[in-house]
């Protein structure tokens, strides 16, 4: 709706007014800021005169260490105000230049007294601070701006409900403290300004949606009702960017008790990691931690194994897919991922809780010191009602206590003289230092000699047992790799009926120091409930995106090892590409979130990609469920060529055609990294192009290449798919893979297909996209 000009007018008094406020503001900090930044430089230059130093004696000591401490306080306290005030007035220089996008105006139907709210990313008050000139766009009563429209309206807050009517909903758009575009808005929140805001090129990094969340992703958002929230999203549905403003929003309204470090970001990969990682900072929040489920894996294992990661896993079946074995390691990975298998290895660990654990000889320079045998006889003649983990920990107890006596009794063999003769000075003069302050408390004293050979020696022993004290407190006398190996070499009860060729074959892997994919969480499992779970209780939420790629078993696994955090999971079960997850329970399942603590929710309607795009990929996937946002764009273009050298012109030719019409992002994007190092080979001398590898960690705009699982998250302004023939794209499981990377397109979609087209385009409507046959 066109405003009459007096309303843009007092707007714009009005944002002038606040941009005044915010100067001042600005001024007043900057000046309190620079007071205690000249503190801060004095208190660094003076630290050392203000302390008293004096080690005469141990009181003295001890006065000192309190004056140092009680100086370096003061200039800790200083250098926070000043990180604090910093903080402020860049918040407030933001605000400066856009200080809201949003004003409400709401009669509360029981005192019946009218406000203007205005919203912004943060909040300001007046100078009395006793009201609110913009309000944060988390805060309770902003709420009413996602979902609502004029009319009769509510907002929760800890005070209760509060009723009443909106009168106004009012969206702006303001650029350097002037007001671009406003316009007031009926049922969605303006329609308008989200095709504006969607119109937009892809950026290489993902921004924040404040002004425009909808309602649906608001409930998302601020929802604190269950532990698990599973949000089940089609491709473009804002998923990835309600999980980060539900992040923000969980920071402001548990701020005492929550900070960024204690959320935690389960990303696809790298590239997604620096996709994502402005959102954050541009609310004016920190960025929460953030890993990948590979990262994480491979922490916990370390050097011990060769790791495979999903993409080498994908990457290896993709390529496999015509070979005989290949039926036979899909199944075995699907397997391996389920809760079954976790049933499996339950019954493996209840058989060690009675017979068959294997412990390592512990040995000291090279002898048996403390044999496996009496290690598994200590164990197995503890309580069996005691668990596995607690007879473990009373092992290793059991073990340090014996270790302490082992070292005791080692200080008086010969080895030590001899590595006693070859301490440095420094050792001998730190023992006859303490020499001297034991003698002056012991009335007779005592002979210096013997006391200083005694005590060389205990320092030389006590060298020598702390790497075998700290192995045995990190649980490594559990035999872990022979007893995984020994899983494979048992039978249980649910296991499929190829179970000895899945034995066969993992025994294989394991017998190079090779963990497959499928294997890591099962192995971690095993490990942890030996040697006790190393829990991560600072973890107070988890956020898992791309959910469809966890298996059950990761989600069991997540779960075991943050105990204390809630949930927020979402993904796309038709983004399945990992062969885990495809056709498969994935960590999504519903199956899997019953109880009360669990809360699933949609998103259908998608706003990445035009209407034509969505359209297209809709019918790819054969779905009803996914609702296309009213923006316009052109008709996909499939081109088939006749010749394999023909693809590659024709992608020379697409590239130039997209980024002739203006696109700043153009990503080809291949089915596997084979084919997008063939593409790239092709190509890179007739384009500026760049590959995208699982090394990369971040891409910038322009032409890339990408294999489809490193595009997974992102978004580019055009796709290319250089080869969606039925060659490649022809089983079942090939139509989620296709889906997925058509979906990353949000302006144009090309595909280009070397004979026969992939039968899942076949099936698409013959007005869904423009078709062109080369011939060369
Ligand atoms: N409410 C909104 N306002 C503005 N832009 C939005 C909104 N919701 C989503 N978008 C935009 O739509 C695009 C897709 O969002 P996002 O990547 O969060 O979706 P997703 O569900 O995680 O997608 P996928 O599963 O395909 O990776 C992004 O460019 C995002 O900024």
């Amino acid at each position: 709706m066109n405003h009459p000009n007096e309303t843009r007018v007092a707007e714009q008094q009005r944002v002038d007014l606040i941009r005044e406020h915010i100067e001042k503001e600005i001024i007043s900090l900057a000046k309190q800021d620079q007071k205690t930044k000249s503190e801060i430089i004095a208190l660094r230059k003076t630290f050392w005169d203000d302390v008293t130093v004096n080690m005469d004696n141990a009181e003295d000591a001890l006065e000192t260490m309190f004056s140092i401490r009680q100086q370096s306080e003061l200039l800790g306290e200083r250098e926070r105000t000043h990180g604090q005030m910093d903080k402020v007035i860049r918040v407030l220089e933001r605000q400066g230049n856009s200080p809201y996008f949003g004003r409400i105006d709401f009669k509360d139907a029981v005192n019946g007294s009218l406000q203007s709210i205005y919203l912004g990313v943060s909040s300001l008050q007046d100078e009395e601070k006793s009201d609110f000139l913009i309000h944060d766009w988390r805060a309770p009563i902003s709420s009413l701006y996602y979902d609502f429209s004029p009319g009769p309206a509510y907002y929760t807050s800890p005070d209760g409900v509060t009723e009443g009517e909106m009168t106004k909903k009012r969206q702006f758009i303001i650029q350097s403290g002037q007001i671009k575009s406003m316009f007031d808005t009926g049922l969605t929140i303006g329609d308008e300004l989200l095709k504006e805001v969607l119109g937009n090129e892809a950026n290489a990094q993902m921004k924040s949606i404040v002004a425009t969340i909808q309602k649906e992703q608001n409930q998302l958002i601020r929802n604190e009702s269950s532990r698990f929230l599973v949000v089940q999203g089609a491709a473009g549905s804002g998923k990835t960017s309600a999980a980060l403003q539900r992040a923000a929003y969980l920071l402001y309204q548990h701020m005492d008790s929550l900070t960024a470090k204690n959320i935690m970001l389960f990303s696809p990969n790298q590239v997604f990691n620096s996709y994502v990682s402005k959102v954050l900072p541009e609310l004016g929040e920190e960025n929460i931690e953030q890993t990948t489920f590979q990262q994480y894996v491979v922490k916990r294992i370390g050097p011990a194994y060769e790791v495979e990661d999903a993409f080498t896993q994908t990457e290896k079946l993709l390529t496999l897919r015509d070979e005989p074995r290949y039926e036979q390691m899909v199944s075995s990975i699907r397997f391996k991922s389920s809760l079954n298998f976790k049933h499996v290895l339950d019954q493996f660990l209840n058989r060690l809780s009675r017979k068959g654990l294997i412990f390592k000889q512990v040995r000291f320079r090279g002898e048996i010191i403390i044999e496996s045998s009496r290690i598994s006889a200590f164990f197995y003649s503890l309580d069996q009602n005691i668990s596995l983990t607690n007879r473990m920990k009373l092992t290793a107890e059991w073990l340090l206590i014996k270790l302490t006596r082992l070292e005791k009794l080692e200080r008086t063999n010969g080895w030590v003289e001899d590595e006693v003769e070859l301490l440095s000075a420094d050792a001998y003069q730190e023992v006859q230092k303490q020499y001297q302050r034991e003698s002056q408390m012991e009335e007779d004293g005592f002979d210096e000699a013997s006391y200083e050979r005694k005590n060389l020696a205990k320092q030389v022993v006590a060298k020598q047992f702390k790497p075998l004290k700290n192995a045995v407190k990190k649980m490594a006398f559990i035999h872990i790799d022979r007893l995984f190996k020994n899983v494979f070499r048992q039978s249980f009860e649910g296991v499929p009926s190829d179970w000895e060729d899945i034995c066969e074959q993992t025994l294989e892997h394991l017998n190079t120091k090779t963990l497959r994919y499928e294997d890591i969480t099962p192995y971690l499992y095993v490990k942890d409930k030996l040697s006790g779970t190393k829990a991560d209780h600072l973890i107070q939420h988890v956020f898992v995106d791309e959910a469809q790629d966890y298996s059950p078993f990761q989600f069991e696994y997540l779960k075991m090892m943050y105990p204390q955090a809630s949930m927020t999971i979402l993904g796309d079960a038709n983004q399945a590409v990992y062969a885990q997850s495809q056709h498969q329970k994935t960590m999504l399942d519903p199956s899997l979130h019953t109880g009360k603590q669990h809360l699933l929710m949609s998103l259908s309607k998608s706003y990445r990609s035009t209407k034509e795009i969505v359209e297209f990929t809709k019918e790819l996937l054969q779905s009803d469920e996914i609702e296309a946002f009213n923006r316009s764009g052109t008709l996909p273009r499939i081109v088939e060529v006749d010749q394999k050298t023909t693809v590659y012109t024709t992608v020379i030719d697409e590239s130039k055609r997209l980024v002739g019409n203006g696109h700043k992002s153009v990503a080809i994007i291949t089915k596997t990294a084979k084919e997008a190092a063939e593409v790239y080979e092709s190509i890179k001398e007739t384009l500026a192009v760049r590959l995208l590898t699982t090394e990369s960690y971040e891409f910038e705009k322009g032409l890339l290449v990408v294999p489809s699982y490193l595009s997974k998250g992102i978004e580019f302004d055009a796709v290319i798919i250089p080869n969606a023939s039925a060659e490649v794209y022809k089983q079942e499981r090939d139509r989620t893979l296709l889906y997925t990377v058509c979906t990353r397109a949000m302006h144009e979609l090309n595909i280009i297909s070397f004979g026969e087209m992939s039968p899942f385009l076949q099936g698409i409507s013959t007005d869904l996209f423009q078709i062109e046959h080369e011939v060369k």
